[in-house]
């Protein structure tokens, strides 16, 4: 009441709330309060300010346990700090603000009422560790297959124009999909068909909404005086996915339960690869309070949002690169040709003898970051950056395609030369390229994303030969905040005649 008193504002809308859906017939009674969503983030925003029990209840340990990476004896007495975490700058916009509009849209439910360092960390060591990675690389070898196997499909008769945008977002998103829930985003059966299109096409909607909503992340007054219907958008999708993943985690939990009682460290020390939601959900086991299904389900949204696309889109400018430069394209070739040969598949593990294939990929990268803009960061407290004072709480942009342009900062920055990072690069050269971001919050996904697009790229080179349909294949790049071709790469390509007898193996 306190803070309604303070906030006249907010006062007045959670009584046009109330008008609209109690009206004035009858006293609100306890059915309404569940169609009041204002009130009740009126409610949430007050817990998380003034929660009434700031430490919570002393727990006791009844076993000896992990928390958060901490070894926790039997018996420890333990203290949450409900406040701190509450107030934490790191975890929230503005902390100290009544902000009830924060739990809009069902944000802060799960994850943001969470210790979110402390997911990352767990991110880091569960989810893209060097030894998940490993395990995962079946999965992206058997997906770069079926990749081939399409090609191979419609190019066996003579050289065939390939539409590819759409083969390099199935791939990527198979490849996520699988890692992060153990399933396909479209099955091969569909390959090629009307079915398969509309398959990937209503997950996409689910999954990457549209430049609107995006915009709002980098100017949030928009989600404050709203933006072409954007509120109603975002209730919308948010209901839409919350519902696809609670069946998707529904449907693992009840295929975990009918195989076995694995426990979480059985899980992750066995050679057996179980996906990133299994791993969680047999954590929430022994953690029910922390892996709790919404934890689960933004770990693996975040996945499918982060790395999905911006793995796609990679590879769809470094063959367009290759296809513009002949001579690179004939460079990678021969690599490949002498370290794997024609006898069988490049694989993950071919990668490492590859170093002017990954000069390519981090060229590409430098021309063409998919997050040219990297994602919007919040300064939690006041610093100078590159001469510039600035105070908590600004929301800061870095523009990495200006960086990674910058004739300052590099030779002539406009030209597609993978030789520059032959020599690898220098102390402090991070800062100069960030296609990955920064810091703590650099990309998670950044060692996956490159073993997609290595993997993918080197098995296109090494097995097929590739032309462009055109003189040149068009470089211009469309509008928004992943940098993505204006027009779909299509290509000339028929198999390599040395590898024929292999590839009718596959
Ligand atoms: C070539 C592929 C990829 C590129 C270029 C890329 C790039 C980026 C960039 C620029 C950021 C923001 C960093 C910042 O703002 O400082 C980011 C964040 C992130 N990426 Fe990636 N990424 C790629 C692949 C992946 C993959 C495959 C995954 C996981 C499956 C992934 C998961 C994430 C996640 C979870 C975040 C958010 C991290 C946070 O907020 O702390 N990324 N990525």
């Amino acid at each position: 009441m306190s803070l309604l008193l303070n906030n006249p504002e907010t006062m007045q809308k959670a009584s046009e709330e109330i008008d609209a859906i109690v009206g004035t017939e009858h006293i609100l009674d306890e059915v309404d309060v569940t169609k009041l969503s204002y009130l009740q983030n009126i409610l949430n925003e007050t817990f998380r300010l003034f929660p009434p029990a700031p430490l919570l209840l002393p727990h006791e340990s009844s076993e000896d346990c992990t928390i958060s990476g901490f070894h926790v004896p039997r018996g420890t007495m333990l203290l949450v700090n409900t406040w701190s975490i509450h107030r934490d700058t790191k975890l929230w916009v503005e902390p100290t603000k009544f902000m009830p509009e924060r739990f809009e849209g069902g944000e802060g439910e799960g994850y943001k009422l969470l210790p979110l360092r402390n997911l990352r960390r767990l991110a880091v060591a569960e989810i893209f560790s060097s030894e998940s990675l490993r395990k995962s690389s079946t999965v992206r070898e058997e997906e770069v297959s079926c990749l081939i196997r399409r090609l191979l499909k419609v190019s066996t008769s003579g050289t065939q124009n390939v539409e590819l945008r759409l083969l390099f977002s199935i791939l990527a998103s198979n490849v996520v999909m699988r890692v992060s829930a153990g399933k396909r985003c479209v099955e091969e059966e569909h390959a090629g068909t009307k079915m398969e299109k509309q398959l990937f096409q209503d997950f996409k909607n689910k999954f990457f909404p549209s430049l609107a909503m995006n915009i709002c992340d980098f100017i949030p007054i928009l989600r404050v005086i709203g933006f072409k219907g954007l509120e109603k958008n975002m209730k919308r999708l948010h209901g839409i996915r919350d519902d696809f993943l609670q069946n998707l985690i529904d449907e693992i939990r009840l295929k975990l339960k009918r195989t076995t009682s694995l426990k979480a460290d059985e899980v992750t020390d066995g050679e057996e690869r179980r996906s990133v939601a299994e791993i969680l959900l047999c954590l929430q086991e022994s953690e029910p309070e922390f892996y709790t299904d919404e934890v689960i389900k933004s770990t693996v949204l975040m996945m499918f949002v982060a790395g999905t696309e911006t793995s796609a889109i990679t590879l769809e400018w470094a063959l367009t690169l290759l296809l513009n430069h002949p001579k690179v394209m004939q460079k990678v070739k021969a690599e490949i040709d002498e370290h794997v040969g024609h006898g069988r598949l490049l694989n993950e593990s071919d990668i490492v003898k590859l170093p002017y294939l990954s000069c390519v990929i981090n060229e590409t990268l430098r021309l063409y970051p998919p997050a040219p803009l990297l994602l919007p960061h919040f300064s939690s407290e006041a610093c100078n950056a590159g001469g510039f004072d600035i105070p908590q709480g600004t929301m800061l942009v870095v523009n990495a395609w200006t960086m990674h342009r910058d004739p300052k900062l590099w030779e002539e920055p406009n030209e597609f030369k993978p030789e520059r990072f032959e020599a690898g690069l220098g102390e402090g050269d991070g800062f100069k390229y960030i296609p990955f971001g920064i810091g703590r919050r650099v990309c998670p996904g950044a060692s996956m994303g490159l073993q997609i697009v290595s993997l993918a790229l080197g098995v296109l080179v090494q097995c097929f030969e590739w032309d462009k349909v055109g003189t040149v294949e068009d470089p211009s790049h469309g509008l928004g905040m992943i940098l993505s071709k204006a027009k779909p790469l299509e290509a000339l390509c028929s198999p390599r005649r040395d590898l024929i007898t292999l590839l009718s193996h596959l």
